[in-house]
């Protein structure tokens, strides 16, 4: 595989095309398997919500003027009596429909007893119930489609009457960590390096919107033979497969090759960023039903992977989604970055609160991670480089679970 470096917006672009291309039909499942899913159409109240007029406060629903009767008894969950007469009051709890006839509901400890055992009390200014429909009514719409599934969301979806709904589930991803280099555990020494990107891979695939199965990847070995077995095997149960290391043209750089051997055909092969440069996008068809699989390879510098998995693996799995790519923000900049001849870089930054600026970090070198690791986005610096006070785009890095990018 060869090809020109893309432009690096362009390069998300072709990412997320590539995505929802691929994106996998919605499927409607029950309420228990939508959390972290995308919805796939709006989710419109199947009820009025609330369905009926419902007390809001424990005590009395009254009729007439006082002091009231009582003529009987409404839990939560069952049908009230009637109130049929002025004078009558029924004991109420929260949550129990309002009786037919009442005109007020009193709370408990607003009310007294008369020494005949009526209800004394005044019936308040603002109602003490909440009224039919006044969340919202049967029909409309609750939440747009294309918007994750929140614990909010379910729990909004299973008030308004629904016990299954219509979503795209998240892509299954899995890691894979190549570097003969590389220990898993324990500190780095001697010739060996320790892996900083196999215990990041998972939870910032969570964050693009994807799953990954436990456990973490382990460094594999550098050759052509581990790269083929092990990206077979991946994709045999993930719908993307990020690599990491061996992108780059040297002896032990055995990435593209693997993949030729696959059929896979590069969407984006190379992208004028730094750092990040060697990166990859291929679509690998017929491994299984449904569309191609895919695989960012990721380059081994620790930053480069981040951000080739912000540049290629974000937006890629928000097109598998349904979801638009996260936009970029523009901001000030409080002080001249350096551009890079001929290409676009990414420089990890934070946003003074105070100022809204953002503020590039240190330590942002292609290797390091302890820029990023302070960092709230990635700073676009154009080829020219941006002066103190200019303006540039900037990606937010995606913090939480399923924020995507
Ligand atoms: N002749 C060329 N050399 C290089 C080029 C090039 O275009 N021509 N590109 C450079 C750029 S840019 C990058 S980025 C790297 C890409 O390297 P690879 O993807 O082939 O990755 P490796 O060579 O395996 O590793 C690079 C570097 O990162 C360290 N590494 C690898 N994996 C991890 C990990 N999981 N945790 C921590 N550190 C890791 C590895 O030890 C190397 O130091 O290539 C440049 N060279
Ligand atoms: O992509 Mo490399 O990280 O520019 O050094």
């Amino acid at each position: 595989m060869s090809g020109v470096s893309v432009d690096w917006h362009r390069a998300r672009e072709l990412a997320h095309a590539a995505g929802a291309a691929a994106a996998r039909p919605a499927r409607r499942l029950p309420l228990a398997g939508c959390d972290g899913a995308t919805l796939a159409e709006a989710l419109c109240a199947g009820t009025d919500l609330p369905a009926f007029r419902t007390c809001a406060v424990d005590g009395w629903a009254v009729r007439g003027a006082g002091p009231w009767r009582v003529v009987g008894r409404a839990a939560a969950g069952s049908a009230p009596p009637p109130l049929e007469a002025d004078g009558t009051a029924v004991a109420v709890a929260t949550g129990a429909p309002v009786p037919r006839g009442a005109a007020a509901v009193l709370r408990a400890e607003d009310t007294g007893r008369a020494g005949d055992g009526r209800i004394t009390g005044r019936p308040p200014v603002r109602a003490q119930w909440r009224e039919r429909a006044e969340e919202a009514s049967a029909g409309d719409v609750l939440v747009p489609g294309g918007v994750d599934v929140t614990p909010a969301v379910l729990g909004l979806a299973a008030a308004g009457g629904h016990d299954t709904l219509p979503v795209r589930v998240a892509p299954a991803a899995r890691g894979l960590v190549f570097g003969d280099e590389l220990v898993g555990r324990g500190p780095a020494g001697g010739h060996l390096l320790r892996d900083a990107l196999g215990p990041a891979l998972p939870g910032w695939l969570a964050r693009l919107g994807a799953r990954h199965a436990a456990p973490p990847p382990q460094p594999l070995p550098d050759t052509p033979g581990a790269h083929r077995a092990a990206l077979r095997a991946a994709l045999a149960e993930a719908d993307v497969v990020c690599t990491t290391g061996g992108t780059a043209d040297g002896p032990a750089d055995h990435v593209r090759a693997a993949l030729a051997t696959l059929g896979a055909a590069p969407v984006v092969d190379r992208v004028a960023v730094r750092p990040g440069h060697p990166m990859l996008l291929a679509a690998v068809p017929g491994v299984a039903a449904g569309g191609p699989r895919f695989v960012v390879a990721l380059p081994g510098n620790p930053l480069a992977a981040v951000a080739g998995l912000l540049t290629l693996a974000g937006p890629l799995v928000s097109g598998l989604r349904g979801r638009p790519p996260a936009p970029c923000g523009n901001l000030a900049v409080d002080s001249a970055v350096a551009g890079a001849a001929g290409r676009t870089r990414l420089v990890p930054a934070t946003v003074d609160p105070a100022t809204g600026a953002a503020r590039p970090a240190a330590h942002t070198g292609p290797a390091m991670l302890r820029g990023l690791a302070a960092a709230t986005g990635l700073l676009v610096v154009p080829p020219g480089g941006v002066a103190a006070g200019g303006r540039a785009d900037f990606l937010p890095l995606p913090l939480w679970p399923g924020a995507g990018a």
